[in-house]
């Protein structure tokens, strides 16, 4: 199995409320609170360790609330690369209700200082080399300038070790010009960055050097554009209790099928189903392989 760096500069403790329906400006009342230590990146790996791979994880945490995180990475065995950073990490807020619809109410995140991004860089690049794949995912914490960004995301593909990315807004549009190997944008993060003509913007960035293009669709499923690929796979119908990390399984099992060499239509099934489950699930990671087999027979593939 494969060593896989990812990166979360912006990591959250997701505490997810359920409720039954949300009423803006009213006292609502919950059904419940859960609490996970989380980010995009932190997500992907939990992803990536059921599937099988050795991970490293980095980033920058806050010290006054590390311990969810640290008990997380040791229960997973991640190797720790985390910058501490005075403060705390931000809780992001999900509103989860029993249609499943929701509501993020996501941190701006830690106040980081030129020496944190110093000792991010001395900590990550040496570490990069003993990697198969390295996945940068999630928004900046402040203090963290999207020039910054994409000069470290330079670094990173210069290594030539195959670089994901998944990001939003400024980040995102800093990085596509670098040419990750593979991106996971939504359809809106796409249309923020590159305009409201999908199909014209895939073919672009295809064009510009980005091998695969994998689209998130939410409830809709996923188009998947790479050499050779041309494929949307459309997910059967599933009890919506959090689409929070759905994207980030999709990425984590593309990225699977990828480094395993797998047939294209192997890889779109198998990660629209483990897609498909993360929505019936608050909290991340692959926990019923009976339900992700029949998930895996109900998602259908056709060619774009
Ligand atoms: N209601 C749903 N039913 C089945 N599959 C879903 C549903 N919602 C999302 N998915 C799957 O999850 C994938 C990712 O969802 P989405 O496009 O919402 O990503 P995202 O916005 O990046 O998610 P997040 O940032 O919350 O992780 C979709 O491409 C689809 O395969
Ligand atoms: O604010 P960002 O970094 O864009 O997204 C953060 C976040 O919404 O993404 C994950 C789901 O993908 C959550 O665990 C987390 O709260």
């Amino acid at each position: 199995m494969a060593r896989i760096l990812t990166l979360t500069l912006n990591p959250a403790l997701d505490l997810t409320v359920s409720l039954d329906k949300l009423i803006p400006g009213a006292v609502n009342r919950s059904l419940g609170l859960t609490r996970h230590a989380a980010g995009k990146g932190l997500n992907v790996a939990q992803v990536l360790a059921d599937l099988g791979h050795h991970l490293t994880v980095s980033g920058f945490l806050g010290s006054d609330n590390a311990q969810p995180f640290e008990n997380l990475m040791q229960a997973r065995g991640f190797a720790d690369a985390f910058i501490r950073v005075p403060g705390e990490t931000r809780s992001n807020i999900k509103l989860a209700e029993a249609d499943g619809r929701i509501t993020d109410l996501n941190g701006p995140g830690l106040q980081v200082e030129d020496e944190h991004l110093q000792s991010l860089l001395d900590n990550l690049i040496p570490l990069v080399a003993g990697h198969d794949a390295i996945v940068v995912a999630g928004s900046l914490p402040r203090g963290v300038s999207t020039a910054w960004f994409a000069a470290l995301v330079h670094r990173l593909k210069a290594s030539g070790v195959p670089l994901v990315l998944d990001s939003s807004g400024a980040a995102l549009q800093a990085a596509l010009p670098i040419a990750p190997w593979m991106i996971k944008p939504n359809e809106e993060e796409l249309s923020e960055v590159c305009g409201s003509d999908l199909s014209a913007a895939v073919r672009k960035l295809r064009g510009q050097g980005i091998e695969h293009v994998v689209l998130s669709r939410g409830s809709a499923g996923v188009d998947w554009h790479g050499p050779g690929i041309a494929l949307r796979a459309i997910p059967p119908r599933v009890e919506v209790v959090s689409t929070v990390g759905a994207g980030d399984s999709l990425l984590a099992a593309s990225l699977h099928g990828l480094l395993q060499g797998w047939p294209a239509e192997r890889t779109l099934r198998m990660a629209t189903a483990v897609a498909a489950q993360a929505v019936t699930q608050i909290g991340f990671g692959i926990h019923d392989r009976e339900q992700l087999a029949r998930l895996e027979a109900a998602v259908r593939l056709q060619p774009l």
